[in-house]
């Protein structure tokens, strides 16, 4: 076989398990396909070692004829992910060489299953960001390239910025990510690459660096709307240790992959076309309603009236929670410590140190909201209109609406420089159309809907049902078969 990172997570899964292909070979590839990709910077940390000895049992495993679901297949995992003897960074100073002794439940699941891991994957610090420009470890370059633009450095999404590149420049088979107002979604759009923000509760939280832990879900990034399934199935599933995880039985995903959408009903919500929206997103929101219409699903105009009061309320209810969260890191309990007069001194000038101007941002807003005085008339009055986006969603499926169709992004990727240098809300509107599901609780989907002008991937959204993922993979699946094909990138990284 020819080029071995340009196999599909199933296609690989099928030689493997028909012994066409061995793990070790498989690995190989990808790790030098990792190697010779360094300039875009996806990981923050590589696991050759791990890689290759987890390659190896692997094929035993196979010889022995006891493969696991995900036997051989090289991933990546984000570096929000704990991993037992592997430093996990969340791509902060704060954490320092921090090396947890403990593996994340999700990523545990998915070795529990026979995945290879190849690395840790760079992505925005504390997964705050949509462009993976906030990394302490430098942002990640996305393998696409605009038109006429050679020079231009395409931001990859973020946060999961590292999982998205690496997935689109064929590093691995998939990563794992995390979403908390789009941080997979988004950069998935961004990538050509499919991401799946599962159901809150749907997977573990347990292990993850928490941000948002009201809003924070792990998921993948896959190439195809089958690998993304094929590991979903793998990471969900109830966890004591998370008591916000649900013990809801995780059905076989892939078997949704083709099935039929005849008679399903689609509401597009009216509020989702922006003043402004650009012509190119309108036009692509439009191709996949037609899409959709083709393969005999129902479209229905709705309305989800709060939708305009979901990005100001995100963004003081995910600061709160951070602020809380991010409390831990005081220069005792983990990594970083810088030495002061007294311990005041010393938590001042670790956390000045050890956090960088987006998370420091965020810490700061997070405090007001919550303080004395504020709490009321910014932290109460978001939790109350969140529960009044989540009822508009309610009304919704209640209606008989089976999901929801919307465009992922308000735009294609952008350069590294070009969004939010001096305003940061900027970059927050990244997420106009994907943090409404996270205020939710709802399980959403980015399928890339073809190529635009500027030669950059496009990405559509699907929010369904609560525990619902099944629907959302079988109309993604008939949105992939029904856009138009495109490669991904040619490595000029190389
Ligand atoms: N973490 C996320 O889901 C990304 C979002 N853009 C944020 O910065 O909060």
């Amino acid at each position: 076989m020819s080029d071995l990172t340009h196999l599909s997570l199933a296609d690989a899964r099928d030689a493997l398990t028909s012994k066409k292909i061995s793990a070790v070979e498989l690995t190989k590839a990808h790790l030098s396909a990792i190697e010779s990709a360094r300039i875009l910077n996806c990981f923050i940390t590589e696991t050759p070692e791990l890689a290759l000895k987890q390659a190896a049992a692997s094929d035993e495993r196979i010889a022995g004829g006891q493969a696991g679901p995900l036997e051989g297949l090289p991933l990546g995992v984000k570096d929000l992910y704990c991993t037992n003897g592997v430093r996990t960074t969340a791509a902060s100073r704060i954490l320092d060489d921090f090396t947890p002794t403990y593996e994340s439940t999700v990523s545990g699941n998915l070795i529990r299953d026979g995945a290879v891991t190849l690395g840790k994957l760079n992505l925005d610090e504390f997964a705050m960001g949509s462009s993976n420009e906030t990394s302490a470890f430098g942002p990640v370059i996305s393998p696409w390239k605009r038109k006429g633009d050679p020079g231009a450095k395409i931001v990859p999404g973020g946060s999961s910025g590292g999982s998205s590149a690496a997935v689109a420049a064929h590093l691995c088979l998939g990563a794992t990510a995390t979403d908390t107002g789009g941080s997979i979604r988004q950069p998935a759009a961004f990538t050509g690459t499919v991401g799946v923000k599962p159901t809150y509760g749907r997977c573990s939280r347990w292990g993850i660096v928490a941000f948002a832990s009201s809003l924070d879900q792990a998921g993948p990034i896959a190439r195809t709307v089958r690998d993304a399934a094929i590991l979903l199935r793998s990471m969900a599933g109830h966890d004591p240790k998370d008591t916000t995880s649900v013990d809801a039985p995780v059905p076989d995903y892939e078997k949704a992959i083709g099935a039929s959408v005849k008679g399903r009903r689609i509401g597009v919500p009216k509020e989702y076309r922006l003043d402004g929206l650009s012509a190119e997103i309108a036009g692509l929101w439009d191709q996949g309603v037609q899409w959709l219409k083709d393969a005999g699903a129902e479209i229905v105009e709705i309305s989800l009236p709060h939708t305009k009061y979901a990005l100001p309320t995100y963004y003081i209810i995910a600061p709160a929670e951070a602020s809380s969260n991010l409390a831990r890191y005081d220069g005792v309990r983990y990594g970083l410590r810088e030495p002061g007069r007294d311990i005041t001194d010393m938590y001042e000038k670790t956390r000045a140190k050890g956090f960088g101007p987006e998370v420091r941002r965020r810490i700061m807003i997070g405090t007001y909201v919550l303080s004395a005085g504020y709490y009321d008339a910014y932290y109460v009055r978001a939790q109350k209109v969140r529960s009044l986006i989540k009822r508009d969603f309610d009304e919704a499926f209640a209606a008989g609406v089976d999901a929801v169709l919307t465009p992922a992004t308000p735009s294609t990727a952008f350069a590294q420089g070009e969004q939010g240098s001096t305003d940061p809300v900027e970059m927050y509107l990244n997420d106009v159309f994907t943090v409404t599901v996270n205020m939710a609780g709802l399980p959403g989907i980015s399928v890339p809907g073809g190529l635009a002008a500027n030669g950059l991937p496009l990405g559509l959204q699907l929010i369904g049902r609560p525990f619902d993922e099944e629907t959302l993979f079988s109309l993604a699946s008939a949105i992939e078969r029904a856009a138009p094909n495109f490669d991904f990138p040619q490595p000029w990284w190389r």
